[in-house]
Order: C-alpha cells, then structure tokens, then sequence
C-alpha cells in the first residue's frame, strides 16, 4: 500500500499510546472488593477496555457474578474514579516506541490529536503525569461531548480542533475502526493493544506490531527505500 497522506495524525489513548492495563485493573478491583467480588487479572481487564469506565465496570461485574444485588454502574463510577485518579500513572506506560513515533511525527511538522473514550479529567491526568500532554494540539475525552466513539461526533471534533488536511487514525479495537469508518479516516490497528479480537480481523487500513512501522504509512515519515 503507497503511504497515506497526512497532515493530522490522531491516537487512541488506552491500549494504544499507553498501557494503562495495571491501573485500571487495581481501580476495578478496588470497586469488586468492596462489593466482596474476586479480583481479576490485567489480562482479562484489557480486553474490557475501550469504551468509557462505565463500561468497564459493567463488565467487571458481569465477568465475577453479574449486576443483581450490587448497586447500579453509576453509582460505583465515582469509586471507581477516585481510586484511578489517584493512582493513574502508577503503573501505566507509554507503549515501547510510542514516545518516539510522537517525536518523529512533531520533527515532520504533524499535528498531533488524542481521541479516547477515557473521561477527559483523567485523560489530562494520564497525559500530564506521563509528560505527553504537550505533544498534543488536542485531546477529547470521552465524556467531553454528546457523543463518544464511535459517534463521529467524536473523532470528527478532534479533526475540526486540529484544522484542515488529512488525518490518520492508531487505534487498538473496533470501536476506533468504527470511529474512523464513520468520519471516513484511515485506521491503523495496533496489534500489541486491547482488543479482544485479534487486531488483524478489525478491518483496519494497515496494521502495525511496531509503532516503527508507522513510519512506512505515514508519506511525511515514510523514507524513500535505500538501493
Ligand atoms: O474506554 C476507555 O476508558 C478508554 O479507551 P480508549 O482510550 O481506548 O478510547
Ligand atoms: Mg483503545
């Protein structure tokens, strides 16, 4: 595939840009044991995430017994909220070249946005303490608006936030390829996040196991091929 186009290049935060497995797993097993519900483990934990802490819980609690008798998701999210903030970069990391991508995309002259369905009071949190908020010209979280991804509404506020020219979109599961179908933007999937699926069957535009292969994706960062 010839390299796309691209002025803006949009990622997803959670299991994309950072593996924020380890922290979001002790925030839900904060809220399973005060409910005397097993802890689960990162592995089972990450393919839950990607649409919203909501959701998350939702599934934590159908995964150890089921949602009767325990008081309603909405009611566990501030719990839930406050144990994550205030241990959101206790364990969380930016995927292994992650951070290098972004300079080399800033050394490009790329705009750089962030779309997630992480809330957006912690999506600063995450972002400040990991020292990657200033990469980004934008960052929408997903309570931010009236709609999340997949919404258009979502990705498309980033991309009129980041100003004219063509976009990309790294995203880890299907709710980012939706997202990106939706606005009519070019997903790359990365293999190492947090979709349940394998990444290779979300029907992305190209697929990356390294975020080195970005680069031959990319045609303000791809390099002509030595001879
Ligand atoms: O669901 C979440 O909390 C965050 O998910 P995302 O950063 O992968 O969109
Ligand atoms: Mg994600």
């Amino acid at each position: 595939m010839a390299p796309l186009d691209c002025r803006n290049l949009i990622l997803d935060l959670d299991g994309t840009l950072v593996d924020s497995a380890p922290d979001l797993t002790r925030a839900l097993n904060h809220v399973l044991a005060s409910l005397d519900r097993p802890a689960l483990d990162p592995q089972t934990v990450r393919h839950m995430v990607g649409q919203g802490a909501a959701k998350l819980i939702e599934r934590g609690l159908a995964h150890t017994g089921g949602a009767e008798g325990v008081p309603a998701v909405a009611d566990l999210l501030p719990g839930f909220l406050d144990f994550y903030g205030a241990h959101i970069a206790d364990g969380s990391r930016p995927f292994p070249g992650a951070v290098d991508l972004l300079d080399r995309a800033r050394a490009a002259g790329l705009r750089l946005g962030l779309c997630t369905n992480k809330p957006q009071a912690m999506t600063e949190a995450l972002m400040d303490a990991l020292d990657l908020s200033d990469y980004f010209d934008v960052m929408i979280g997903g309570d931010a608006l009236s709609g999340r991804k997949p919404d258009p509404v979502h990705l498309d506020t980033v991309l009129a936030r980041l100003g004219d020219g063509p976009a990309v979109l790294l995203g880890d599961t299907a709710t980012d390829v939706a997202a990106g179908r939706a606005s009519g933007v070019p997903v790359g999937v990365v293999s190492f996040g947090f979709s349940a699926i394998p990444a290779a069957e979300l029907g992305g535009t190209f697929l990356i196991d390294d975020f080195a292969d970005v680069d031959r994706h990319l045609a303000p960062l791809a390099r002509p091929a030595r001879v």
